[in-house]
């Protein structure tokens, strides 16, 4: 059982609300001056990744009162129970353990008395002779040919995980070309369709309840597709399989359950992509690239397990979070990456932060008094430059921002990656100094502008700065490192759960859009009017009525 402290009554959140009043009036220029040593004090070197978080609107006394924070909070028992295969997901009474999944020195984790990493390791093994036989073309499909193209149909964590690695770590894939399908506005499979041969395709279904009603009906699609461009019901078993926690239905869907890879219900959703639902994963890259993928999440477990919070980057990374939305009400987080590759790094984190702390009753069944998960958003970098750092600079709100980038390109033609780089540095640079308007008066009389003119503009010309960022610099995007960053806002996203005594791992609120969809369809059949709504419900469905074809 996880601990139920509300955090808004420790003793560390009153003396961090008075800490406020005073931090509140400083600015971080002031805050570097005064501390010689504030770099070397809050950066982090772990393996390939500095995270340097210096320029945040902190200084020991916050520092260690978040510190304290997480401790009146019992991080460290959660962390503990958590490691240990507790069913802390308590409202479905499950354990959480994606990190058995990458459980690289195959230490014993126990669930119900039972160790899960024999079961890990076979399917782990299984996916490794899958893979292997699918890229060396010894996996053939119907008429002889070797595979050359993997569709994965999935949604949510089902597709989401495999598709940021993929693009991720694009630079080191191989000849397979892979698709993603996870809408289920038909548009999404016939454009994909189109693209590839029935003959050397193979679809993975990924979905872990396997009942997902946009995965299900995309793949009987497929599945329909392919029967019609000449295959028979005999050779589905060489172009589909399944990515599921529920043999039954795969097999009721006419997959063989040969070609089903398995996890367990302990794998929540947005953290499968260390599970068999990283099969597109390791077809893209080869298994030992996954594996390097799962050794780099394995190390910042260890981190996470066993360093002192002080120096513990989750938990900082987390802390850092709560300071910026309980004490400067701030309501969103963006991550910026600076690398192309990783575009949809922010959308993965999407999912990973928002369904599970976006939740406004804690783990005691009563509504909290406080602000929990944040609006998480982002493009990569310089993109978003010329698109919404405009009211990160200069607009009303407090956004804080995680810059990521790699000091090594991937492909270093040119000047390309030092320009890339020097507006990394320049961006955390202009949000935390600004721009005062003594410095713009003299810009603008040297450019010869009357002091009317000045006058006049420089309002406008003024950037408070001020503005926090987390800077982490990774040396290079590579398997090892993705995977470690990865495991990093995973347990980022855990540690503001305990903080905020909220139920990280259940998603119940997206059950309720599922089921109206459910009821709704029926009566989208037919031409009478619906009228089993509120009138513009009602209003909507009729007019969709009249205007289809
Ligand atoms: O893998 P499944 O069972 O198809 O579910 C897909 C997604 O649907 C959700 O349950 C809700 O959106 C996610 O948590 C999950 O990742």
């Amino acid at each position: 059982m996880l601990p139920t402290i509300n955090f808004t009554e420790t003793q560390a959140y009153k003396y961090l609300a008075d800490h406020f009043i005073d931090i509140n009036t400083k600015n971080l220029k002031e805050l570097f001056a005064e501390d010689p040593e504030r770099f070397q004090k809050f950066t982090i070197l772990f393996d390939d990744i500095l995270l340097d978080y210096s320029k945040n609107r902190i200084n020991d006394t916050t520092m260690a009162l978040l510190v304290q924070l997480a401790k009146e909070c019992k991080l460290d028992e959660a962390i503990t129970a958590m490691y240990g295969g507790e069913a802390i997901n308590q409202t479905e009474n499950r354990p959480v353990l994606h990190i058995a999944l990458r459980n690289q020195s195959n230490t014993p984790i126990l669930v119900d008395g039972k160790d899960v990493m024999p079961e890990v390791n076979r399917v782990l093994e299984k996916m490794k002779s899958f893979a292997t036989r699918v890229i060396s073309g010894e996996w053939k499909g119907y008429t002889g040919k070797a595979i050359t193209d993997v569709v994965n149909i999935g949604i949510g964590g089902s597709d989401l995980g495999p598709v940021m690695v993929t693009e991720a770590l694009k630079a080191y894939k191989n000849h397979l070309n892979m698709h993603f399908v996870s809408n289920i506005d038909g548009t999404h499979m016939v454009e994909t369709l189109k693209t590839v041969d029935p003959e050397t395709t193979l679809f993975l279904v990924a979905s872990k309840t396997f009942t997902t009603q946009e995965t299900m009906t995309n793949a009987r699609s497929a599945r329909a597709w392919f029967l019609e461009q000449g295959a028979a019901e005999d050779d589905i078993a060489k172009h589909f399989a399944a990515l599921s926690t529920n043999s039954k239905d795969v097999a009721a869907f006419g997959i063989n359950t040969d070609n089903m890879f398995e996890f367990w219900d302990w794998v929540g959703g947005r953290y499968s992509l260390w599970s068999a639902i990283g099969l597109p994963i390791a077809l893209s890259l080869g298994f030992d690239k996954f594996e390097e993928l799962l050794k780099g999440a394995h190390a910042t477990d260890q981190h996470f397990e066993s360093t002192p919070f002080e120096k513990n980057i989750p938990v900082i990374m987390g802390l850092l979070g709560v300071w910026y939305i309980n004490f400067f009400d701030a309501e969103t987080q963006a991550i910026l990456p600076y690398d192309q590759y990783m575009h949809r790094f922010a959308a993965y984190f999407q999912q990973g932060d928002m369904e599970s702390n976006g939740k406004h009753v804690d783990r005691n069944g009563e509504e909290v008094s406080y602000e929990t998960g944040p609006v998480i958003w982002g493009e990569p970098g310089t993109n978003g430059q010329h698109a919404f750092y405009q009211l990160i600079h200069q607009g009303t709100r407090l956004i804080p921002c995680d810059f990521i980038a790699p000091a090594q390109s991937l492909n270093p033609i040119g000047e390309h990656h030092p320009i890339l780089l020097s507006n990394f540095f320049a961006q955390t640079e202009a949000l935390m100094n600004g721009k005062t308007e003594a410095q713009i008066h003299e810009e603008l009389s040297a450019d010869g502008k009357s002091a009317e003119e000045i006058e006049k503009l420089a309002p406008f010309k003024v950037f408070e700065g001020n503005r926090p960022t987390n800077s982490f610099l990774l040396k290079k995007v590579t398997p090892y490192t993705l995977g470690a960053l990865i495991a990093m806002y995973e347990h980022k996203i855990f540690v503001q759960g305990i903080i905020w005594n909220i139920f990280s791992f259940d998603q119940w609120g997206v059950e309720l859009g599922k089921q109206l969809a459910k009821s709704i369809l029926p009566e989208l059949k037919g031409e009478e009017q619906v009228d089993t709504h509120d009138a513009s419900t009602n209003g909507l469905i009729n007019q969709y009525k009249a205007w289809r074809s």
